[in-house]
């Protein structure tokens, strides 16, 4: 290994691959408001109005110069942004309103959205003072308009009049349906994001009050006894009863508290009670008869629903063989191929037309956004059990919402449930858990993996517990895979990420030997060995910066074989893939990981012309012989890769590193975390325990002191209306 000079870590010298921004959607008010379907924080988006005309006569596309003084002075501070202005004043225009502080309001309310809030409350000074905080203080410095001292707010009194008399809104749950912003409880929606609140709403109420379905009480208490026999398992026998008997059941817990252990054990249950009295005289499904009750297992992203599936399958293989048989081998999706994706509004199975299951679990539910979860809940039968699995201390989805934090923390919709019968107990339960499982929130507490002296769990705990001295102390112990690089990440030196780095090149010259001998599955399995993480995209401790670095030392330790890049091709054989947008034909969506890896015969991946690499020090190579093309790129399970031919491939992006965003719903064995300065408003809570969580073997935070517990004392804020009753 050739050590790298300090200058190959100036940050100047990476190059922004995926610099692409936004189609301006400033036009058209409707899509002006749809957020990006991207899984990425939302600083990605704040450049957007640098490629906007405001109609601008200083030459400064960030400040909207033409709009109400009122919203250029929000403007030029930074709070709104000139895309939030201009769809504010449009539908200002569209409306006959004109009252600067309702467009202010509205302006907000576009803005809340790229914090991930579904509406923007008017009454909540903290709420505000986040909103007021400029969103693109990030270390790049690249976008947004320039920041001066935000004027003061509009007195509250007269805003909320001005809000509640303004034809572009409509106030209360009720008439009239066709204004293009709600006010309900304080609260400011674009009606878009009221409508799918509200059928998140009306739907979930609906299954918690829809009457229990009242199994062979006997046969469950027999299924539960038998898939569930210690005490220690009490929590999740119970929610395996409830998910039984009830149409809606939310499965909580921190990494290895048997999430998914209950998940496959209860659809051995449900298919047990489902399956009748067993007695063949009358037709009825016994135990060898397989399943009887169609089950569906969805993720938010691809990997996730992989993992999802492997594990099951994990826990299946385990049971008894009645057990089994019942069960089956299910299979996993993601949520979008499920609902049969066309775009991102529409979806093959709708209200009109039902999926077809019995019982729909969603693992990693704390990723699917507000509307995403408006069109599950609306594609369901009515009778469908439905199961949302996830861990609400973990990021949010990047899209508005934060349904399973929502669901989790609303207050109690039905009176306590009745139907808790024969094994299941609530002794255990405090009363906080009490009142929430009348939502159908069992949250299970026992961590059952059995890696006692990993600190990565305690270090877990102590982030959700907000406990910043005991994550610096167990950070600084250094021992049970956890390790703290102190530093200035603006500033690091090759010295100083050594270990990084190390993890990083073992990683690559794995995935690049496995890539170059054909091996689909040993390339995968090389994909998740280890993973630099950072918050932000740009600057330098961005994405674009640390891939272009990671990628740079890849590159110079697998010199020796000289790149493979098959004649003809931009396609560099063992580069690691992102997928940046959804394709279902192909079957690859957002967030989807992959790796380019030979095709066929390694050796028809000869030497082509050695001498003309095009500048470039390499090995090109000249197609396979059966043209088949000598590339392939493969994603998903690494026992069952899909392969993608190169010309199919939906837009993709190199992933020597990634943000914590795209992360969610991964594991790597090794996790190195490079936090951005103590300042940035991407340091949450929930990133650093994201992050933290998603290592298995090791994870190493290279950061500043200040910087963690600058995490760890933000937890996020989502602004919506879910936790509330309807006025
Ligand atoms: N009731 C139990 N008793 C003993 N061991 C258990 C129990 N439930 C789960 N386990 C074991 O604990 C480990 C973690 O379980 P599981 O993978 O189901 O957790 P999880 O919550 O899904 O974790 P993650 O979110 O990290 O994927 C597994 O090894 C599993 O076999």
């Amino acid at each position: 290994m050739t050590d790298a000079t300090p200058s190959s870590l100036d940050p100047s010298s990476a190059v922004d691959p995926s610099s692409a921004v936004e189609p301006s959607s400033a036009v058209d008010p409707s899509s002006a408001v749809e957020p990006s379907s991207a899984v990425e924080p939302v600083e990605t988006r704040m450049s957007t109005s640098a490629t906007i005309s405001t109609g601008s006569t200083t030459g400064d596309v960030r400040l909207a110069v033409d709009a109400p003084a009122l919203l250029r002075d929000f403007n030029a501070a930074g709070v709104v942004a000139a895309t939030d202005v201009h769809v504010a004043t449009r539908l200002g225009r569209l409306t006959g309103e004109g009252d600067a502080s309702v467009l202010l309001a509205v302006a907000l309310a576009v803005r809340a959205l790229r914090g991930g809030s579904v509406c923007v409350r008017l009454d909540d000074a903290d709420e505000l003072a986040a909103l007021a905080r400029p969103e693109d203080a990030d270390p790049a410095g690249d976008g947004g308009a320039p920041a001066t001292d935000p004027p003061p707010w509009p007195e509250h009194a007269s805003w909320v009049r001005a809000v509640e008399a303004s034809p572009l809104v409509a106030v209360g749950a009720g008439e009239p349906v066709d204004r293009p912003a709600r006010w309900v409880g304080g609260r400011l929606y674009l009606d878009r994001y009221w409508r799918d609140e509200l059928t998140v709403r009306r739907l979930v109420d609906a299954r918690l009050a829809a009457p229990p379905s009242e199994p062979d009480a006997a046969r469950l208490g027999a299924a539960l006894a038998r898939l569930f026999p210690a005490a220690s398992d009490a929590r999740q026998r119970l929610a395996a009863e409830h998910a039984a008997g009830r149409r809606l059941t939310v499965l909580t817990g921190g990494p290895g508290t048997g999430k998914t252990t209950t998940v496959a054990r209860l659809l051995a249950v449900l298919q047990d009670v489902a399956g009748g009295s067993g007695d063949a005289a009358v037709g009825a499904p016994t135990a060898g008869d397989g399943p009887v009750l169609s089950v569906a297992l969805a993720a938010p992203t691809g990997k996730a629903a992989a993992r999802l599936q492997e594990a099951v399958r994990g826990v299946v293989a385990d049971l008894g063989p009645d057990d089994r048989a019942r069960t089956g081998l299910p299979e996993a999706t993601t949520v979008h191929r499920l609902l049969g994706y066309r775009s991102a509004t529409r979806f093959r199975h709708h209200a009109g037309h039902h999926l077809p299951h019995d019982v729909v679990v969603v693992d990693e539910t704390s990723m699917v956004p507000l509307s995403l979860m408006a069109r599950l809940l609306e594609a369901l039968r009515p009778d469908a059990h439905l199961v949302l699995v996830g861990d609400p201390d973990q990021l949010a989805s990047v899209e508005a919402g934060a349904v399973l934090g929502d669901l989790v923390a609303r207050p109690p919709v039905v009176e306590l449930v009745e139907t808790l019968v024969s094994t299941s107990s609530t002794d255990e339960l405090d009363d906080a858990e009490q009142v929430a499982l009348r939502n159908g929130v069992v949250r299970l507490v026992t961590v059952h993996r059995q890696e006692s002296d990993s600190a990565i769990l305690p270090l877990a705990a102590a982030i959700r517990d907000g406990d910043a001295d005991m994550v610096l102390e167990v950070l600084r112990a250094g021992a049970g895979g956890v390790e703290l690089v102190e530093a200035d990440t603006e500033r690091l030196d090759e010295h100083t990420v050594r270990g990084l780095r190390d993890d990083a090149v073992d990683a690559g010259r794995r995935l690049v030997a496995a890539a170059r001998a054909g091996d689909a599955s040993g390339a995968l399995d090389a994909l998740s060995a280890h993973r630099v993480m950072v918050a932000h995209r740009r600057g330098p401790v961005g994405v674009a910066r640390w891939a272009a670095q990671v990628e740079a030392w890849v590159e110079e330790a697998t010199a020796d074989a000289g790149l493979v890049v098959p004649a003809g091709t931009p396609w560099v054989v063992g580069r690691p893939l992102l997928v940046t947008s959804n394709d279902a034909e192909v079957g690859l969506y957002n967030g989807d990981t992959g790796v380019l890896v030979a095709d066929g015969d390694p050796s028809a991946l000869r030497p082509f012309d050695p001498s003309t690499g095009s500048g470039r020090r390499g090995l090109r190579t000249a197609p396979a012989q059966d043209g088949a093309g000598a590339v392939v790129a493969v994603f998903g399970d690494a026992r069952a890769p899909l392969r993608v031919r190169t010309h199919r491939l939906p837009p993709v992006e190199t992933v020597h590193a990634m943000t914590v965003h795209r992360a969610q719903g991964s594991q790597f064995r090794r996790v190195s975390l490079i936090l951005p300065p103590s300042s940035s408003p991407l340091l949450t809570r929930e990133l650093l325990y994201t992050a933290v969580t998603r290592a298995q073997e090791l994870v190493r935070v290279v950061a500043s002191p200040e910087a963690v517990r600058a995490a760890v004392a933000h937890p996020v804020r989502r602004a919506s209306g879910l936790r509330e009753p309807l006025p």
